[in-house]
């Protein structure tokens, strides 16, 4: 559903040389979304933000925002702010300063700098860091810092590379809760690049699969993880099988397959303890490795070591057919 503030890309191509980084993309991210970019490296994902930004010129096509043409506006006049992976604090500037950069730029007053960085900076929770240098910082704290320095020119949308992977496992996790809540709260558009399809399941509204620098699928979460069209999506996003069978590929969902004595004989190749489940890789005819996430207890009522035969099934209302 369209808002006011959409931001749309048409036809957008992004060419290096001869190499085409990004072909003729075209998609509506929906005001006030949380939009997670994924796919592998290399498949145009961080040339599509720095296009939005305008850190990056496009080659064909255009970038309209709340239907205007942005596509040739330099960044600070899109409405859009970026922030980056390594993010690129000033050393030598506190962290107000920091903060209140662009805003100098502007040639806005002192005072009034001042009173805005300290609103950001208590948003993002950094209230009492305002005085410190970057170096003072930990790597989650110089992180707060630069979202409160996107944030603090008002953007429509906030652009974010890759912005949790420089944290350790646990502070990624509080960080990426930290910025659903922030997108929450301030109602923008966040898009967020990753190549991490469990950030993206946790935080998006939306995700767009890219692979090979085009859009290989785009939908809510749950519908991209559920229903994947593509052998790509339904690898790249884990969790699924890949079936070859005599109607056609299928993808099924690991924990949609179960030990059932009608099933489909195969050999247990791999067991694999996951907690909450145990991972069964087994060997079906026609060399086909399928992969049963079976329930902890459930497992362990009777359970099964590599080299036994097994019986896997599955419901055939699972099964989604792939189109490529
Ligand atoms: N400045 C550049 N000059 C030439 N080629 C480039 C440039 N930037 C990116 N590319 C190429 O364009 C393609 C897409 O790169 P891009 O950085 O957009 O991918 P990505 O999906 O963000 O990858 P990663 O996850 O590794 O950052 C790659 O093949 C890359 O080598």
């Amino acid at each position: 559903m369209r808002t006011g503030h959409d931001l749309e890309l048409v036809h957008v191509t992004k060419r290096y040389g001869t190499a085409v980084a990004v072909a003729d993309v075209s998609h509506l991210f929906v005001g006030g979304s949380y939009v997670c970019l994924l796919g592998p490296s290399g498949c145009g994902k961080s040339s599509t933000l720095r296009m939005i930004a305008g850190h990056e010129t496009v080659s064909e096509g255009s970038i309209l925002l709340s239907g205007m043409d942005v596509s040739r506006l330099p960044p600070a006049r899109r409405g859009t702010a970026m922030m980056f992976q390594n993010y690129a604090l000033f050393p030598h500037l506190s962290v107000t300063d920091n903060v209140a950069f662009s805003l100098k730029m502007k040639g806005i007053a002192a005072q009034e700098r001042r009173a805005k960085a300290a609103a950001m900076l208590e948003l993002v929770d950094m209230g009492r860091y305002a005085d410190r240098l970057p170096a003072q910082l930990s790597g989650g704290q110089q992180q707060r810092v630069a979202l409160a320095r996107a944030l603090i020119t008002g953007p429509q949308v906030l652009l974010l590379d890759e912005p949790l992977s420089a944290l350790d496992p646990f502070l990624r996790i509080r960080m990426r809760a930290e910025l659903k809540r922030l997108q929450r709260e301030l109602g923008i558009s966040f898009i967020h690049v990753t190549h991490g399809q469990d950030e993206a399941l946790a935080l998006a509204d939306e995700i767009v699969v890219m692979n090979n620098a085009r859009i290989e699928q785009a939908g809510p979460a749950r519908q991209v993880f559920n229903a994947p069209e593509t052998e790509f999506v339904a690898r790249f996003m884990g969790g699924h099988n890949v079936l070859a069978l005599p109607q056609g590929r299928f993808a099924i969902r690991c924990d949609e397959i179960r030990l059932d004595p009608a099933g489909h004989e195969a050999v247990v190749q791999a067991v694999e303890y996951q907690g909450a489940h145990v991972a069964l890789t087994a060997r079906a005819a026609g060399d086909q490795e399928i992969v049963a996430l079976i329930p902890e207890a459930t497992f362990f009522e009777h359970p099964i070591t590599p080299g036994e035969a097994v019986r896997l099934g599955w419901d055939e209302g699972r099964l989604h057919r792939l189109h490529a």
